[in-house]
């Protein structure tokens, strides 16, 4: 199976059906059993360990924290109900905007 941004789309598919499976043989189905401020705790903390990855750790390490991030996240996402879409179609809106400018816009 290759690595596209189809794989965030499986992903997402693959959350959404594990939400519902029995906690003991689903990770995804106990995150939401546990709630969601476990959920959001679990996303900081490999937030976290990926910025130490990033300042002390090496490059497959960082790499495998920021796979926990994007997992956790769209656990996040999904435990909301928002959709992956939706999070695209804000980056697509922003694709072309110089932060710098948008930054400026927020805070005039
Ligand atoms: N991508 C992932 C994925 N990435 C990370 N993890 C889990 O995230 C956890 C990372 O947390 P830690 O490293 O802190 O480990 P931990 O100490 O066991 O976690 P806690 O006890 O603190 O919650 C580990 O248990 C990993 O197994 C993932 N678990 C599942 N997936 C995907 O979700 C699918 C469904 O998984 P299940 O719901 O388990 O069937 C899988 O097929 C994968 O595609």
């Amino acid at each position: 199976m290759s690595s596209s941004p189809d794989t965030l789309a499986r992903l997402e598919q693959t959350i959404a059906s594990r939400r519902a499976a029995a906690p003991d043989q689903s990770y995804v189905a106990q995150l939401n059993a546990r709630g969601l401020p476990v959920i959001a705790r679990k996303l900081g903390e490999e937030a976290v360990e990926t910025v130490i990855a990033a300042l002390s750790g090496s490059r497959e390490e960082l790499v495998g924290e920021a796979a926990d991030v994007i997992f956790h996240l769209m656990v996040l996402l999904a435990a909301k109900d928002v959709a992956l879409a939706d999070v695209l179609a804000e980056l697509d809106r922003r694709e072309g905007v110089s932060g710098i400018a948008e930054k400026a816009s927020r805070n005039a």
